[in-house]
């Protein structure tokens, strides 16, 4: 089966191939030369066989002619001999020949002589008159001496002594009365006689006519205009000549020949036609015939090699379009786009009406949900009527018009199409169009996501600091046409990096939408409310009310604002409360340009967090010389550690049951050289902020080690020396590397160092914090929590963490002695760490009252003024040596 379906194919592969024009077309031209030259060779073997047949027909009467001529000659020269030997005969061979001269029965003598021989030989009468001479000794005198026959002789042609031209004797015997031999008559003939008669117009220049005797031997032979004689010539192939031409061996040329005898004479006489002249007619007719078989082959070649290439061209192109067609198919077939061919409809006129679809893929399909059939029964405005009134239809009539490529994106509105977003790639082709259809809805809602996304925070939805500026500028764009004013207000929550750090960003974003909601609840869709980053928010509010009025309106919106953020959140189980502070900046009193407009307000915001927070402040100009002083502080903290102008003091640890010194807090002052001594408040979180935290922290740690070293080689009991990390410095990856240095440089065991981290530091990412606690752990160094009961510490957490102490925070031992909630605190704080088996220390103890209850309630240690300040350095030894602080 397979074997004949493959012998099928490969015979219609055949049958194709044969039916190509230009496998056609040589085959074609190969039998046409075939006709042309086997028509030519026809007609030229026919006139061949004509023209050889004619040339035998034209022999055979020259033959005809040339013999009677002979005989016609012959006999009259046997007549004359006759003639003479009666005259001889009757009168004597002396009266004879006067007697028939005077009767002019004698021939001329310019061809002819006459002579007559007696019994012996000698001449005894001639005309005309020669010299008397003896013929006894010639051939033919002895020939009638010796034979009584009565017939004519003839002898060779030659020439002798009576005549020197070269002729023939002709003979008859003579005999006297008794019939005894007597003599005999002799005429003399010149050979070319015989051959007078050749005609240059029949016989060509090379014919030949001759007479032979009976000895083979030459009387006479012309070939055109020469003589000769002598000659010896095969009678024997005379005789029998072939119907062809042949060549003879007198000179050569190939003749058609004839041959007669006469016997009566003893002569044969021949005649012979060149052939080259007896064909040069039809050679001649042959000669145009290649010719002219020749042109016509040229002539056929020629055309047909035109036509050949033109249809090898053709067919060319018509496989490169059968290879497009295949490609194409398989490619739209394979392509996520629809194809569709459409043909060009037209009227009489030739004006494109329509479009007919000539054909399209799968997908095509499945975009317009009509099968290939269906579409190609229909034009393209049966199928979508909409099509002229939208304006497809002119579009593709004139992109058939104009031709090239076309593409073009469209929301596309036809229910035939399903899809939103539509490309269309537009090909002209010959005699109609491609188009390639794309559904790119996907990509247009991915492009308008982007977008949304580059200028919205995607936390809360709001514009972002990008799209803030561009609003910003359309609104002062505006106020400055309208001449109205724009309020700019530069919104920071209070506190949020407490939420963030305790209860984890989780929350802390949660928080942020929250009060990003709240905020566009108060605000008139025509204003704008962004987030500028972290927790900062901006608010634009164009032609604010009532700030003409004296911004009462707009001071209201703000307090509103101020009221909606500090409403508690639920946070992870329990309530959050934040509030906000925001500084205002106007358009134009404050700035005239967004930027200034910005920093303006941001200036106004943070003196509304000096101020205490949760309230709201207009811009005024000597705002910015705080914002001045900030980045003033921030370059000299830059420079605080390579000018020495850092120094640590130290603050005592007492043990509450012992009253002794145990250890004591490393606090860092920066002795400003301007300012003067600048309290860790108002540059640590400027540090924080700029990162040289990490470079003065580490300065910090290394002057604690060395000075506990100092103490310790002075003679001093060894004690531990309290060192604060700052979150940023917590998350140095090399911290734990920094410490081991700092311990090595200062030769101090680890285990008089400890680390203090505050609570909300270590609940960020608890993971980590356990990670590196222990690394430190390992070390030998202590770890403890500061500020504890400020943050949000989890008891799982806690548990976790190799934490030796808990610091209760100084807000709570403050009003100790007189707040029970405080007081609450206090205990609970103890009552935990002693559960986790953790040493617990009350900071800020300043009064006797707050130490008794510490005591009374079993906390382990205290630090504060009420023991000692925070000193220098070289005051420590005289606290160690001062009697232990009662407990
Ligand atoms: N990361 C670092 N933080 C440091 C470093 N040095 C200090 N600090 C932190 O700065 C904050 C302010 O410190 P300071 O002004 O030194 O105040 C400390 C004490 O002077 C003060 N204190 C001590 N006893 C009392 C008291 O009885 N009453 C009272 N009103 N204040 C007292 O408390 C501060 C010590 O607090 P704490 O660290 O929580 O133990 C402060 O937060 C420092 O931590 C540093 O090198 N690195």
């Amino acid at each position: 089966m397979m074997r004949a379906a493959k012998a099928r194919l490969a015979g219609l592969r055949w049958l194709r191939l044969g039916l190509e024009t230009y496998v056609s077309l040589p085959l074609f031209t190969l039998l046409l030369l075939g006709v042309i030259w086997g028509a030519g060779f026809h007609f030229i073997g026919n006139d061949r066989m004509a023209a050889q047949a004619a040339a035998r027909d034209s022999v055979q009467e020259l033959m005809e002619t040339y013999e009677a001529q002979v005989v016609r000659n012959l006999n009259g020269i046997d007549q004359t001999l006759k003639v003479i030997k009666y005259a001889v005969e009757r009168k004597g061979a002396s009266g004879a020949l006067p007697e028939l001269a005077e009767q002019g029965l004698l021939p001329p003598g310019v061809v002819f002589a006459v002579s007559i021989a007696d019994g012996d030989g000698r001449i005894v009468a001639s005309s005309p008159h020669s010299a008397m001479h003896s013929v006894a000794g010639e051939r033919y005198f002895s020939a009638h001496r010796d034979s009584r026959a009565d017939s004519v002789y003839t002898s060779e042609t030659m020439r002798d002594a009576a005549r020197d031209e070269w002729h023939m004797h002709f003979t008859r015997r003579l005999n006297d009365r008794d019939g005894k031999f007597a003599g005999i008559a002799i005429l003399e003939v010149d050979p070319t006689y015989f051959t007078s008669g050749y005609e240059r117009s029949r016989q060509g220049d090379l014919g030949m006519v001759a007479i032979v005797g009976s000895d083979s031997v030459a009387r006479s032979v012309r070939i055109g205009e020469h003589n000769s004689w002598g000659q010896r010539i095969d009678l024997a192939l005379w005789r029998h000549p072939a119907a062809q031409p042949w060549p003879g061996r007198l000179d050569g040329v190939r003749r058609y020949t004839a041959a007669r005898t006469l016997r009566s004479y003893g002569l044969t006489v021949l005649v012979g036609l060149a052939e080259t002249e007896q064909l040069a007619a039809f050679e001649q007719q042959r000669r145009k015939y290649l010719w002219e078989a020749g042109l016509a082959s040229a002539g056929t070649v020629f055309v047909m090699a035109l036509l050949w290439a033109w249809s090898w061209q053709g067919a060319k192109a018509r496989r490169r379009i059968r290879r497009a067609q295949e490609t194409y198919a398989a490619a739209s077939e394979a392509n996520l786009d629809a194809f569709f061919v459409l043909r060009a409809v037209r009227d009489a006129a030739g004006v494109i009406v329509d479009f007919r679809i000539a054909s399209a893929n799968s997908r095509a399909e499945q975009m317009t949900g009509r099968s290939k059939e269906d579409l190609r029964s229909h034009t393209l405005c049966q199928w979508l009527p909409q099509a002229r009134s939208n304006g497809m239809f002119a579009r593709l009539a004139q992109i058939m018009a104009a031709g090239g490529t076309h593409q073009e994106e469209w929301r596309n509105e036809m229910p035939e199409f399903k899809a939103e977003w539509m490309y269309w790639q537009i090909v002209g082709v010959e005699g109609g169009l491609v188009a390639i259809v794309r559904d790119i809805s996907e990509r247009k809602r991915d492009e308008a996501r982007i977008v949304h996304m580059a200028h919205h925070d995607t936390l809360t939805g709001l514009p972002n600091r990008s799209l803030i500026g561009d609003r910003l500028e359309q609104a002062i764009l505006l106020a400055e046409r309208e001449k109205h004013q724009l309020l700019v207000a530069f919104v920071d929550l209070d506190s949020f990096k407490l939420v963030n750090d305790s209860l984890g960003h989780a929350a802390g974003d949660e928080l942020l939408k929250v009060v990003a909601g709240r905020m566009v609840d108060c605000l008139r869709r025509s204003d704008t409310v962004g987030r500028f980053g972290g927790d900062e928010f901006v608010l634009v509010l164009p032609q604010p009310q009532g700030i003409d009025s004296g911004g009462i309106e707009a001071a209201a919106l703000l307090e509103k604002i101020l009221a909606a953020v500090v409403r508690p959140v639920a946070l992870e189980g329990q309530e959050v409360q934040v509030s906000c502070s925001i500084g205002v900046a106007m358009y134009p009193r404050d700035g005239g340009d967004g930027g200034t407009l910005l920093m303006n307000a941001d200036a106004a915001m943070y003196r509304a967090k000096e101020l205490g927070k949760n309230n709201v402040q207009f811009y005024a100009q000597e705002m910015n010389a705080s914002l001045e002083e900030k980045l003033a502080l921030m370059e000299g903290l830059r420079k605080a550690v390579d000018d020495d102008q850092l120094r640590l003091v130290y603050q005592p640890k007492v043990d509450l049951a012992s009253g002794a010194v145990f250890g004591v807090e490393a606090l860092l002052r920066w002795h400003h050289p301007e300012r003067g001594m600048v309290r860790p408040d108002h540059f640590i979180p400027l540090a924080e902020e700029s990162g040289s935290i990490v470079a003065i922290g580490e300065w910090v740690l290394r002057e604690a080690c060395r000075q506990a070293r100092r103490w310790q080689d002075a003679g001093l009991p060894p004690m531990v020396v309290s060192v604060n990390v700052s979150p940023r410095q917590f998350d140095d990856r090399r911290l734990v590397a920094r410490v081991a240095d700092a311990l090595r440089d200062a030769g101090l065991e680890a285990r008089w160092l400890e680390l203090e981290v505050t609570e909300s530091l270590i609940m960020r990412d608890v993971q980590q914090a356990v990670d590196k606690m222990r690394e430190l752990e390992a070390m030998g160094i202590a770890l403890s929590i500061d500020d504890f009961g400020t943050g949000y510490s989890s008891l799982a957490a806690l548990k976790s963490f190799p934490i030796s102490r808990l610091k209760i925070d100084k807000s709570f031992v403050r009003d100790l002695a007189h707040s029970p909630d405080d007081q609450a605190i206090a205990r609970a704080i103890i009552s935990l760490s002693h559960q986790l088996q953790m040493r617990v220390i009350a900071e800020g103890v300043e009064t006797e009252l707050q130490r008794a209850f510490l005591v009374q309630y079993g906390c382990d240690e205290m630090q504060g003024y009420l023991f000692s300040r925070p000193v220098p350095p070289d005051e420590i030894p005289a606290l160690l040596a001062a009697p232990a602080a009662a407990a």
